[in-house]
C-alpha cells in the first residue's frame, strides 16, 4: 500500500488515530503499544521507537501523533521585487500538502519556481520576495525558520579535511544538549551513519583541493545526515540528486524514501529524475512558470496527462515526458529546426508536435484546475488544516554557548592543521621570504647610514608578511560557506564562530610570526635584547592579525575568491599606510650601539620618525 499522502483517504480521523493508520499503511516492522505494526523503521529509529514507548504514559499512537508534521499550503503566491516599480510573480496560487510517511517531489523545468516553493514552505524566502496565501504546519501558522524543519541545500558545504564520522560527530556536539551523555551522542552519530548507509566511508575525509575524498553521492548523504541528527519530522531538500550519476541518484532517493517511511515528511525538488527514481516518489507537484500543472500521486500523473491528451509514449521515462510537456523552451528549439528534422516533426503523430508547448501548458493548467486531483487536494488541505496538531517549535541547537565555542574551536583547529593551504603553505613562503630579506640586509649594522636600510628591511618584512595573509582567503571562503549553512540551519551563532576562529588561528599566527620574525631578527641583527626581539615579533603578530581579520570580514561580505582577493588587496594598499606603516615607523628599533650619535640613546626603542627628527 502506498504511504501517506493519497488523495482519497479517509480524512475524518483524530490526529493520533490518523497518524497511527498512516504509519500502518506504510507497512510495519515495529510493534506499537497497542499491538499495531509500524513499518520500514531503520535499526536506530526502532530503538528510538522502543525507548519512547517505554516512557510512562506515552502510548504509541500518542507518540506518533505528537511528532508528525503535516504541511499544507493554500493559494500560495510569491512575488519578487525586481527594481523600482517592477515585480515578477514567481509562484501563482499553489495549493498542496505533504504528509508524514510520504516523499513529495517538486518537479518542473528550470526557472519554474521549485526552489522558490521550497523556500516559501521552509520560511527562507529572500528579502525581496513577498508571500501571500497560507502555509500551515499541523493546522497552525508555520514558523519553520531555524531548525524546526531541516533544510538540505543544493551545495554540499562541508569541511573537506574532516572525515565523515568527524563531520557528523562535531555537528552532534554543536547541537545536542550538554547533559546528554557522550556515549548516547556517539550512538546517535553511529546510528545516523548507518541510517544513511555511510558505514563504508565513515573514516574517509570529505575531500578538498588536495585530499581525495568521498564521492558526490556520499557527500550528498553526509549533508542529509547532518540535518537528520536532530531527528526532524519535516525535511526539505533542494535538488538532492543534482550532479549525481543515476545509481547515486537512485540510492539518495531511496534513502529519502526510507526516511519518509520512518514517519517523516520529506519534500524534495528534483530536476530530471530517471524512471527508477521517479518510481520512488509518492506525491508529485509539477510546476511550469510558477503555475501548478499537476499535484497528486506520482503513479497517477501518467493517467492525468493521458486524460488531457498528452499520453506518455511507450518506453519513455514518464518524468522526461512530463517535463517535455511543460517546458516552453522546446518552442524555441522547434523554431530553430530546419530541413529533415523539421519535416520529421511535422509528420510525427505525437500530439505535442501538433501544438506549441505554451499551448500545451495552458491546456494542462486549465485541465488540472478543473480536475478531480485539484478538488481532492483542496479538500484534503482543508481537512488537514482543521486538525490542530502539535506546535513544532524550533529544534535548533540545544548545546550551550560554551560547548558550541569549544567544539567549533577544536573543529577549526583540526581543519587549519590538516589543510595545507590554510597556514602551512604560508609559513613556508614566509620563511622563504624572510630568509631572502635576511640575506639582503644581512647584519645591517648600527651605523647612521644603516638607518634607512633598517627601515627598508622593516618595510619589506611587515609588508610581505601582512600582505601574504591574502593567501588564506580561499580557505576563509570555504569555512565561511560552512558557517553560513550552519547558521541558517540554527546550529550556532556568529559570536561562537568568531571566538572559535580567533582562538584556533592564534597558535598558527604566533608560529608564523615567531618563525619568520626570528629568522629576520637574527639575520639582520636588529637591536639586540630579548624585549626588543619580543616587541618586534609581537608587532609582526599584531599586523598580521589585523589583516587576517580584514580578510575574514571581506570573506563574510564577498564570498568569492577573485573579488575578495581584489578587494582585500585594494583595501590593504590604502589601509596599510595608516594602520601598518605608521606603527612600524614609530616602533622599529633603530639605535647607534657605539653611541656615536648622542641623540640616539642605546637603551631605548626609538622610532625612525623620532630618530630622524632629532638628528636633524
Ligand atoms: N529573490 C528573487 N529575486 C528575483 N528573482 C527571483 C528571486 N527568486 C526567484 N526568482 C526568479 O524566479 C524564477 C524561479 O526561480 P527558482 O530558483 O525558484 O526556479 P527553479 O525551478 O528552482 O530553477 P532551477 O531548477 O534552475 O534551480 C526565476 O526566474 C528566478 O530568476
Amino acid at each position: 500500500m502506498r504511504g501517506g499522502g493519497g488523495g482519497g483517504e479517509d480524512t475524518r480521523r483524530t490526529a493520533a488515530g490518523q497518524a497511527m493508520v498512516e504509519l500502518q499503511a506504510n507497512g510495519a516492522t515495529a510493534t506499537s503499544a497497542s499491538g499495531a505494526m509500524v513499518v520500514g523503521l531503520s535499526p536506530l529509529s526502532e530503538t528510538l521507537w522502543r525507548d519512547s514507548k517505554a516512557m510512562p504514559g506515552a502510548g504509541a499512537a500518542v507518540l506518533i501523533g505528537e511528532v508528525s508534521a503535516r504541511l499544507t499550503w493554500k493559494d500560495l503566491s510569491v512575488t519578487v521585487a525586481l527594481g523600482p516599480g517592477k515585480t515578477q510573480t514567481v509562484l501563482d496560487e499553489l495549493t498542496g500538502f505533504a504528509e508524514p510517511g510520504s516523499l513529495t517531489a517538486l518537479m518542473g523545468p528550470s526557472g519554474s519556481g521549485k526552489s522558490t516553493l521550497l523556500d516559501a514552505l521552509a520560511g527562507r524566502l529572500a528579502a525581496n520576495a513577498f508571500l501571500s496565501g497560507s502555509v500551515l504546519l499541523n493546522g497552525r501558522k508555520a514558523k519553520l525558520s531555524f531548525g524546526a524543519a531541516a533544510y538540505v541545500t543544493q551545495d554540499d558545504n562541508l569541511i573537506g579535511t574532516l572525515t565523515v564520522r568527524e563531520t557528523i560527530g562535531y555537528s552532534a556536539l554543536l547541537r545536542l544538549p550538554d547533559k546528554m551523555p557522550r556515549d548516547d551522542k556517539r550512538a546517535l552519530v553511529e546510528g545516523t551513519i548507518v541510517e544513511m548507509g555511510l558505514q563504508d566511508c565513515a573514516d574517509t575525509v570529505i575531500g578538498n583541493w588536495h585530499l581525495r575524498g568521498v564521492s558526490g553521492g556520499e557527500k550528498r548523504r553526509v549533508s542529509i545526515a547532518l540535518e537528520l541528527l536532530m531527528r526532524p519530522r519535516l525535511l526539505f531538500l533542494d535538488e538532492p540528486t543534482s550532479g549525481l550519476d543515476s545509481s547515486s541518484a537512485f540510492f539518495v532517493t531511496q534513502t529519502l524514501r526510507g526516511l519518509a517511511r520512518d514517519g517523516r515528511t520529506v519534500i524534495a525538488s528534483i530536476h530530471q529524475p530517471s524512471s527508477e527514481v521517479f518510481e520512488l516518489f509518492d506525491m508529485l507537484f509539477l510546476l511550469s512558470g510558477g503555475k501548478n500543472v499537476y499535484f497528486g500521486q506520482a503513479a497517477q500523473a501518467c493517467e492525468f496527462f493521458a486524460e488531457v491528451g498528452f499520453p506518455c509514449p511507450p518506453l519513455r521515462n514518464p518524468s522526461d515526458h512530463f517535463l517535455r510537456c511543460v517546458n516552453s523552451d522546446f518552442d524555441k528549439v522547434k523554431a530553430t529546426l530546419k530541413g529533415s528534422m523539421k519535416a520529421r516533426i511535422e509528420r510525427s503523430d505525437d500530439p505535442l508536435d501538433k501544438i506549441t508547448t505554451s499551448e500545451a501548458i495552458r491546456k494542462l493548467v486549465s485541465a488540472y484546475n478543473r480536475s478531480q486531483y485539484y478538488y481532492a487536494a483542496r479538500e484534503k488541505v482543508n481537512d488537514i488544516a482543521r486538525i490542530k496538531g502539535t506546535v513544532m517549535d524550533s529544534r535548533g541547537s540545544q548545546a550551550s554557548f560554551l560547548m558550541q565555542a569549544c567544539t567549533l574551536t577544536r573543529r577549526s583547529f583540526i581543519n587549519m592543521s590538516r589543510d595545507f593551504g590554510y597556514y602551512w603553505l604560508r609559513l613556508l613562503i614566509y620563511l622563504l621570504v624572510t630568509v631572502c630579506i635576511g640575506t639582503i640586509y644581512l647584519d645591517v649594522g648600527t651605523k647612521y647610514t644603516s638607518i634607512l636600510a633598517r627601515a627598508a628591511c622593516a618595510a619589506f618584512v611587515f609588508g610581505f608578511v601582512t600582505f601574504m595573509s591574502i593567501g588564506g582567503f580561499p580557505s576563509f571562503v570555504e569555512e565561511m560557506k560552512v558557517f553560513q549553512r550552519e547558521r541558517l540551519n540554527g546550529h550556532y551563532g556568529v559570536a561562537a564562530f568568531v571566538i572559535a576562529n580567533t582562538i584556533s588561528a592564534l597558535p598558527f599566527l604566533v608560529l608564523i610570526c615567531f618563525m619568520s620574525g626570528t629568522v629576520c631578527y637574527f639575520m639582520v641583527r636588529l637591536h639586540p635584547g630579548f624585549t626588543h626581539y619580543i616587541f618586534f615579533v609581537l608587532n609582526l603578530y599584531a599586523s598580521v592579525t589585523v589583516v587576517e581579520s580584514l580578510m575574514m570580514a571581506i570573506a563574510s561580505v564577498i564570498p568569492n575568491f577573485l573579488m575578495g582577493i581584489i578587494i582585500g588587496a585594494g583595501i590593504q594598499v590604502h589601509f596599510g599606510p595608516i594602520f601598518i606603516w605608521y606603527p612600524i615607523l614609530l616602533s622599529t628599533p633603530v639605535v647607534s650601539s657605539d653611541n656615536k650619535y648622542p641623540l640616539l640613546p642605546v637603551s631605548q626603542n626609538y622610532g625612525l620618525v623620532e630618530v630622524a627628527s632629532k638628528w636633524r
